[in-house]
């Protein structure tokens, strides 16, 4: 392999993990594609693997294997546990500095308190790991690092079974022609509930004319049934190819596999500069130029639109007046232009305090305005009685924070759950007191499109 300039070992433990060893070692390797290292790894690692790419395209980060994984059971103080345990780990690396940090990347469900029926069942309140195998492209520079976390005292043979697996890979995706995945066929299209998703937003929206609420996110499910089954690989790759422009994500959880293409970020931590995202507020793009801009100032000025967005930069901005100094917040909202839709956007950044980290903004900005209401309480509690399903991880946070606090989270929309030969797809839209179920309808259409896009979603007899 080569290059091979850089190689660093580690040894992370503290008290709280004083039976565990935390082992790393990285070394830069040229540079190959991601999603060829997600491949490699579809054999021995199918199940435990994960993918990020930001938005701009500067980081990517594939995982393969769990060296360990952080599940948490309380529904009140998941966001805690993941941080503290993560601390925990992390509190004694002997650190030479590497260009690479440890990654433990994962996600939230969106409300551990619903109890309706779920079809994520591999997927527990909080699901986050570190990989065994960890692939890093940034800054035009790829690094493959290897971790290791065991309880015993003599580890030199795992390690060297852990090298020669790492080298594997590597190869494998180096030498692999990256294949070019077939549409998959789908046999069915299925609308849940559609009905009842109807009835709910009538019902949402008398509750808001009496003032119980201001703003609730209402959602629903479409769900496809493919002629054969689907790889997370291949979900992926038609994923990228469809959405370029968005954060794109992978989590494999046993045989279920949650992926998506999101336009929204929920906040990014780099040196303790924080920024968020406020996007709320969506009409379609338009056919031609003039129609595009045309559209583009209909939702600059439309009163209901910039109403539904006002909630999410008010609340994005108390949320990082907490926790940072320097806050800045543009006065109006420009125009996020992605391929079927348009939002309006408005980008929150701020200097985080001492003590404050990327997961408690994490925890205070979940779920915003834009995936669940205003008030935040009594948005939830409508959610849960009025929307039709279980959202599992579709609009929660999704992401990746390193060693040094340092890290990104999606919100996870614009995504999809994939089981084998189903898939699950999720769209939504902020009811306000002028909101009609027709015209939600129609939205959740648009915001579905990149996904069924990429699954396919046409029937076959369709054109
Ligand atoms: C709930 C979704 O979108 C949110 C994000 C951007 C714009 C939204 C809107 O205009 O309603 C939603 O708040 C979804 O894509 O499923």
């Amino acid at each position: 392999m080569n290059p091979q300039q850089y190689s660093s070992t580690n040894k992370i433990a503290d008290t709280r993990y004083l039976k565990y060893q935390f082992y790393t070692e990285t070394i830069e390797v040229s540079r190959m594609s991601a999603l060829a290292f997600f491949e490699a790894g579809e054999k021995q690692h199918k199940g435990k693997r994960m993918f990020w790419q930001n938005r701009e395209k500067t980081f990517t980060m594939v995982g393969l294997g769990h060296a360990h994984i952080l599940e948490a059971l309380n529904p009140h103080g998941r966001f805690e546990e993941v941080k503290s345990e993560w601390q925990s780990l992390c509190r004694q690396i002997v650190n030479e500095e590497p260009d690479v940090q440890p990654i433990l990347f994962g996600g939230f469900s969106f409300d551990p308190l619903n109890k309706t029926q779920s079809v994520w069942t591999n997927f527990p309140q909080a699901y986050f790991a570190v990989p065994a195998f960890q692939l890093v492209i940034k800054d035009d520079r790829a690094y493959v690092s290897i971790h290791l976390v065991t309880k015993k005292t003599e580890s030199f043979n795992d390690f060297e079974a852990l090298r020669k697996e790492r080298d594997r890979l590597i190869h494998a995706a180096q030498v692999s022609e990256l294949k070019k995945y077939e549409k998959p066929l789908v046999t069915k299209r299925t609308e849940i509930k559609k009905d009842d998703y109807l009835a709910s937003i009538r019902k949402v929206t008398e509750v808001i004319k009496a003032k119980q609420a201001e703003k609730v996110v209402i959602s629903r499910a479409l769900k496809l049934d493919f002629a054969k089954p689907l790889s997370a690989a291949s979900a992926l790759y038609q994923a990228s190819e469809e959405q370029p422009e968005s954060f794109l994500f992978g989590l494999e959880a046993g045989s279920q596999f949650f992926f998506g293409a999101t336009p929204e970020r929920l906040v990014k931590v780099k040196d303790r500069q924080a920024l968020s995202t406020c996007l709320a507020g969506s009409i379609p793009r338009g056919r031609t130029v003039e129609r595009d801009t045309q559209l583009g100032e209909e939702l600059l000025s439309d009163k209901k639109n910039r109403s539904e967005h006002q909630y999410v930069v008010s609340m994005i901005s108390k949320v990082f007046g907490a926790h940072s100094t320097h806050v800045s917040v543009p006065k109006t909202p420009k125009l996020m232009k992605i391929r079927d839709i348009q939002h309006l956007y408005t980008p929150v950044e701020g200097e985080l305090m001492p003590g404050s980290t990327l997961l408690d903004l994490v925890r205070d900005l979940h779920p915003t305005p834009a995936l669940g209401g205003e008030p935040k309480q009594e948005a939830l509690s409508l959610i849960r009685q009025y929307e039709t399903m279980n959202r599992g991880y579709y609009a929660a946070p999704v992401g990746w924070i390193d060693a040094k606090g340092n890290g990104e989270f999606a919100v996870a929309i614009r995504s999809a759950l994939l089981n084998e030969t189903e898939a699950y797809l999720y769209a939504g839209g902020g009811i306000v007191e002028d909101s009609t179920p027709e015209a939600e309808y129609d939205e959740t259409w648009v915001k579905f499109r990149p996904m069924l896009r990429a699954l396919g979603g046409q029937l076959s007899d369709e054109s």
